[in-house]
């Protein structure tokens, strides 16, 4: 079990970026780490690799205590990988040898074997004899996880593992690797902005806000019951609005349309989204957001009532 107890941060004096952070992840558990930009989510992914000498607090795996490069010649506690947002891959040898780079030289067929079954988790087989330097961005960050799991880590960290990835890949790419890490009993640590991360995958997420956490729940939990608007808005648009006095933060998909009701409200802008229109309008002065199935005209004239999450 990983256990962070109280750790603080920070890189120039009076600045901390991590204020007082305990929390815990289990082997096999998957937790996410969601917030705004620069809110401290990669500071904490090098915290707990052992990138940083902490200020306050102590971070253990099992009865292991994980400490920075004041005492550790090689920073970067060897139970873990960690993959950063820029890959650190060689830019000279192939996609196959990058990944064989942690793997023993003195069993060369389970080396061969394993390269063949991370190559068809990333699906880069194709490109197995190809040099790294040839690779977009995005084929660079399939192999940099690829690499990472090589050598079997017991807690894997990834920052914005899927961030250059194009969409179409994204889905499938996230669903076999989560599954292959759950198979495998091996925890993950996902620094994410997007929310398919934590709401499909993730045992647990915590947001970050101002230094601190905010919350540490299931994803499910949060997103249904999202203590700020903050909270929130790492899920979708969202209304904060004004009912019967008593201020409520509704998704979009909670304004329905319907053909009665003591709540009308005059459409402004419809947005096309696919499958549904993301409709504007103003509703007892407030500006809110609701999905439908059709556009409706600027100014016209629709009763809408709130659907709350059970
Ligand atoms: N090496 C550094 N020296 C000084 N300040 C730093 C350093 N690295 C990060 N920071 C600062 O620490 C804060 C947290 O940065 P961090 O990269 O952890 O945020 P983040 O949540 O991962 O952001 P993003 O979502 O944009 O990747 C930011 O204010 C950033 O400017």
């Amino acid at each position: 079990m990983l256990k962070v107890s109280n750790i603080s941060y920070q890189y120039t004096k009076n600045k901390p970026v991590l204020n007082d952070f305990s929390f815990k992840v289990n082997k096999g558990e998957h937790l996410c780490i969601m917030g705004e930009s620069g809110c401290g989510k990669s500071t904490l992914l090098k915290a707990i690799y052992g990138l940083f000498d902490l200020q306050k607090g102590t971070i253990f795996w099992n009865d292991e205590q994980i400490t920075g490069p004041a005492e550790n010649l090689v920073p970067g506690f060897e139970k873990f990988k960690y993959v950063a947002q820029d890959f650190d891959l060689m830019p000279y040898i192939s996609v196959s040898e990058n990944i064989k780079k942690f793997l023993s030289r003195f069993y060369p067929e389970e080396s061969e074997a394993r390269t063949q079954e991370l190559l068809e988790v990333i699906q880069m087989k194709a490109f197995e004899h190809t040099k790294v330097k040839n690779l977009s961005g995005g084929q660079k960050q399939r192999v940099a996880i690829a690499r990472a799991l090589a050598k079997e880590p017991e807690l894997l960290l990834l920052d914005e593992p899927f961030g250059q990835i194009d969409n179409f890949k994204k889905s499938g790419l996230r669903r076999r690797l989560f599954a292959y890490l759950k198979e495998k009993n091996i925890a993950c640590i996902v620094a994410t902005h997007d929310k398919n991360d934590a709401l499909s995958f993730a045992d647990k997420l915590i947001v970050i806000r101002n230094n601190s956490i905010l919350v540490n729940n299931s994803p499910k939990s949060i997103y249904q019951n999202p203590t700020s608007r903050y909270v929130a808005a790492l899920f979708d648009d969202v209304n904060e609005i004004v009912i019967y006095s008593n201020k409520v933060l509704l998704y979009p998909h909670q304004i329905k349309l319907v053909e009665k009701s003591e709540f009308r409200a005059i459409c402004s802008n419809a947005y096309f989204k696919g499958f549904y229109w993301l409709i504007e309008a103003e509703f007892n002065g407030q500006n809110v957001f609701f999905n439908h199935t059709s556009k409706i005209k600027t100014n016209e004239e629709v009763c809408i009532e709130f659907v709350l999450h059970s």
